[in-house]
């Protein structure tokens, strides 16, 4: 048996250009490797003048001790996480997430703990982000006459840090933690916007966050997360969450400042009744109360009206009310198949609203399947028994509230709405005066508010500066000053909205004269023909200035007619002429057919699909809206029960 070379002979075989000694040249075709090899040897030997011999035996015994260190670093940690480490994985899919990423973010990273960190700039601005940003500019000297540069400004997309592919030891409460963050990719089914891998699966990437430490309990950690997620959540408790469920799983679109309840118009009675009923079912006996009775404890509400009337604002403002997330869904999604939409139904957490908008677009109804609509065949992917199955069906989770909206409630398949899945219904109308009114107080309402404070505060120095005499000269003079310099920076200020329009924005009016010039602004518009949206459309092109917006009220109403009149003029000769020619060609198949067959046969019938229509409006009874609450238990029965 051959004995090998020793390898300092390899070492000085090499560099002499020769081949390993018992290796053929046939062995050795990497040429290119050989002429670095060779290279690197040179340098070593004739650069920095050490022995390559040596500096092999080196490399090779530094990997071998590398390699065994890093194996005993892993085996003494196995070891400790068997003995006296504890630790939790949390997903990125998982709220928890997003409190641990802030808590950490916050406390760690803004004290510049940490060295490889992710930056991102975030596209969706807060209204925080956007005023610090504001601010920062107002320092500089601002031209009033020259629109704001954004290009320019700092408040463009903040950049932001987050932790990223990194471990970090800190202390918390006398405990030692590790924090590691990794990204992992985690298959998909059924999403075709998620990126393919090489055997065609797709794949998405996801964060994962592994928190260890030094204990033998879990309680240290279950502390610290109780802390992470009491930490965010005091900070977004003016904010709602929106995810959109799409391809199976629910993902986080955006988070935004939650809209007040008071902002939204709608009949007082309906509205509170709608917020009791809520405030009701969220009630922690109202749970006990439904488990008791076997009843699924899930609630729903149908919002109808016309478009532009508040349905999604008051969805909105109900999240805010009850510091609830949206779970939006559509209907029409092409990536969500019968399968998935029973599962983000099922995966929902409890206590949240599932939006489903403009319900009756899908066009679902009890039909069977030969007979499905035409329009909808396609494009349409989920049956209406499927999603009946998927609203309360025995993997449908409970505690959430549902929430359909709909333009038309008439054309909703009654089993769609039946009590148990829909227990209110809250009808929207295209707005009357006092709806009107308030729209246009609502709008103006903060330039009246600030002005009055303004003039309150210079009236209250006059007063105080008359009741103090000539004593204090100097501290009248100075909060006289001060006030001035309030009225002037709010002038500045009341310059902004004026500002797109380039020009000064006019005194705000008294409570008074808003009142009056809201109801001149209703009279000015028929009642229930516009749409709140309409009215919110027109009162934007005059932000800054109430009298204008009250003045050109009628005009404005008159050109929307005349538009309106003009595109239903359109429309009805479209539809004439489109009847037109299908009555043609309809004449000519026929006659095309009598010559060849002669007359044969009735058409199948759309009249019995017609009449099941109707049959179905009549149960429905949609001819008076209003509100037809299913009656739950008031709480404080259930707690006598
Ligand atoms: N009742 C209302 N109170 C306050 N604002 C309203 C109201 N109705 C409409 N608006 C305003 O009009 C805009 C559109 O309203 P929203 O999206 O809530 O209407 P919608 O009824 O859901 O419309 P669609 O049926 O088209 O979805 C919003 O910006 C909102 O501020």
């Amino acid at each position: 048996m051959a004995t090998p070379p020793p390898p300092s002979q390899v070492g000085s075989a090499l560099l002499q250009g020769n081949h390993m000694p018992g290796i053929t040249s046939d062995a050795m075709p990497l040429h290119p490797l050989r002429s670095g090899y060779n290279l690197a040897m040179y340098i070593v030997k004739n650069v920095l003048g050490l022995d390559p011999s040596i500096v092999i035996n080196l490399s090779i015994a530094l990997a071998a001790i590398t390699t065994f260190g890093r194996y005993i670093k892993n085996y003494v940690h196995r070891f400790l996480v068997q003995t006296i480490i504890s630790q939790v994985h949390i997903h990125e899919d998982d709220a928890l997430y997003q409190y641990v990423m802030k808590w950490m973010t916050d406390r760690h990273l803004e004290r510049k703990v940490f060295r490889s960190v992710k930056a991102n700039t975030m596209a969706k601005v807060t209204v925080e982000d956007d005023e610090a940003a504001f601010a920062a500019m107002t320092k500089t000297k601002l031209d009033m006459d020259k629109p704001i540069s954004y290009r320019t400004m700092i408040g463009r997309s903040p950049i932001r840090f987050q932790p990223h592919s990194m471990s970090h030891i800190f202390i918390h409460r006398r405990n030692i933690f590790i924090f590691r963050h990794g990204v992992r990719s985690i298959p998909v089914t059924g999403h075709p916007l998620m990126a393919m891998g090489p055997r065609g699966n797709a794949f998405r990437n996801s964060g994962e966050i592994t928190i260890e430490v030094l204990s033998r309990s879990l309680a240290p950690i279950k502390a610290l997360l109780e802390e992470a997620q009491t930490y965010f959540l005091d900070k977004a408790i003016h904010t709602t969450t929106i995810f959109r469920g799409t391809g199976g799983m629910w993902m986080r679109i955006s988070s935004r400042p939650s809209r007040g309840i008071d902002t939204v118009i709608l009949e007082k009675a309906k509205k509170q009744a709608l917020l009791r009923d809520i405030n009701e079912y969220l009630h922690p006996n109202t749970r006990r109360w439904y488990a008791n009775q076997g009843i699924p404890y899930r609630r729903g509400y149908l919002f109808s009206g016309p478009p532009g009337t508040g349905k999604t604002s008051l969805t909105s403002a109900i999240a805010g009310v009850f510091g609830l997330d949206i779970y939006y869904l559509s209907l029409l999604d092409q990536f969500v198949t019968e399968e998935l939409f029973v599962r983000l139904f099922s995966t929902v957490p409890s206590r949240c609203i599932v939006l489903l908008e403009d319900i009756d677009s899908a066009g679902l109804k009890r039909e069977k399947p030969n007979k499905r609509r035409k329009d909808y065949q396609g494009q349409q992917r989920i049956t209406l028994s499927g999603l009946l199955n998927a609203i309360d069906g025995v993997s449908s989770s409970e505690g959430r509230i549902l929430v359909m909206t709909t333009n038309h409630p008439e054309a909703l398949d009654p089993a769609l709405i039946r009590p148990g899945r829909i227990d209110m219904h809250v009808a929207f109308a295209l707005p009357h005066r006092p709806e009107m009114e308030e729209m246009f107080c609502r709008m103006y309402r903060g330039l009246t508010d600030k002005a009055e404070e303004r003039s309150k505060a210079l009236t209250g120095t006059a007063v105080a500066t008359s009741e103090d005499g000539a004593a204090e000269p100097e501290a009248a003079s100075e909060s006289k000053g001060k006030a001035e310099a309030e009225a002037e920076a709010e002038k500045k200020a009341s310059h902004i909205p004026a500002l797109c329009g380039f020009r000064p924005a006019p005194p705000p009016p008294s409570s008074e004269e808003l009142q009056a010039l809201a109801v001149a602004f209703a009279q000015a518009l028929p009642e229930g023909k516009l749409s709140l949206a309409a009215i919110q459309g027109y009162l934007l092109k005059h932000k800054g200035d109430p009298r204008e917006a009250s003045k050109n009220a009628g005009a404005w109403w008159e050109s929307e007619e005349a538009d309106r009149i003009a595109k239903e003029e359109e429309e009805a000769r479209a539809e004439a002429e489109e009847k037109k020619a299908a009555q043609r060609s309809e004449a000519n198949g026929k006659e095309k057919k009598d010559g060849d067959e002669g007359v044969n046969g009735v058409s199948e019938g759309s009249g019995s699909e017609t009449s099941d229509d109707a049959s179905a409006i009549d149960s429905i009874n949609f001819r008076n809206p209003g509100m037809f609450p299913i009656p739950i238990p008031r709480t404080a029965d259930m707690a006598m029960g």
